[in-house]
């Protein structure tokens, strides 16, 4: 169980102390899958990165099983079983995909890799010998990185906006795929940031995160009066063509 107690960070910009998080007290149970919803810079991709080690919380303290990890680095971290999917992921030149996907998961086989990357809709024989570098569209890249992050196996695994360039039939089996990874009785916590009105519903908890804070959470029934307006919103966004999930 993953753990956050009254967790705080905050940055120097511009010579000046920026509090992103603050006061944020959450626990993170096995076999749940976590929905984490809220306004564009509220906070929920930091909350991620101090899940992970890339931003150091500030204040409060993280438990993972029981054990005080806020001073451990990332690697330190993944090697406890903690995966983030970036929201943009890197690109790696001279890395080719295979080659990421032996990282993240050295014990599987050739069977396993393969259906990792045709789980999240991609075609094995067209993508294991491509390089991670900028010929891979925003779409192709995100797929693979959460295609690594699902062949982690790991305990807590972390998506951030998995939706954001990848198109609604993969959306669907990524979230039939999560969800049978991260069901009840099962080990394993997946906590997705999104907007996307069709994961939301099938969260075991919706936590929104606004200035900072939590704002609201519960059960995809209670919180989805508080979220209605803003997923409506971008929905009509979208339909207008605008770039509302942007990758780079
Ligand atoms: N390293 C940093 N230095 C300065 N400000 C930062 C830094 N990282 C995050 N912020 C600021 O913290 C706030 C929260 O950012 P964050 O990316 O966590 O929001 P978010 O809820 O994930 O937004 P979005 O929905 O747009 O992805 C924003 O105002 C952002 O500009």
């Amino acid at each position: 169980m993953l753990i956050l107690e009254d967790v705080a960070m905050a940055v120097e910009d511009h010579g000046e102390n920026k509090e992103i998080l603050k006061g944020i007290s959450v626990e993170f149970k096995p076999g749940k899958l976590y929905g984490i919803t809220g306004p564009n810079g509220g906070g929920k991709t930091s909350l991620a990165k101090v899940i992970m080690g890339i931003y150091k919380n500030t204040g409060g303290k993280i438990y993972l099983n029981g054990e005080e990890i806020s001073s451990l680095s990332v690697t330190e971290r993944a090697r406890k079983g903690i995966a983030y999917a970036f929201q943009q992921p890197p690109r790696f030149k001279g890395i080719t995909v295979q080659d990421l996907l032996k990282i993240a998961n050295p014990d599987m086989d050739e069977a396993l890799l393969r259906k990792s990357l045709r789980d999240v809709g991609l075609c094995p024989e067209d993508y294991l010998e491509r390089e991670l570098d900028t010929s891979l569209s925003g779409g192709e890249i995100k797929r693979i990185e959460i295609a690594q992050v699902l062949a982690r196996r790991a305990r807590i695994s972390i998506f951030d906006e998995p939706e954001a360039g990848v198109d609604l039939w993969t959306i669907q089996k990524l979230i039939h795929i999560i969800m049978s990874n991260y069901k009840e009785g099962s080990d394993s916590t997946a906590i997705i940031i999104t907007h996307n009105e069709n994961v939301l519903p099938v969260c075991d908890e919706i936590i929104v995160i606004k200035d900072g804070v939590i704002d609201v959470r519960g059960r995809p029934d209670q919180v989805w009066p508080f979220i209605r307006d803003e997923i409506e919103c971008k929905r009509r966004m979208e339909c207008r063509g605008e770039m509302v999930y942007g990758i780079e």
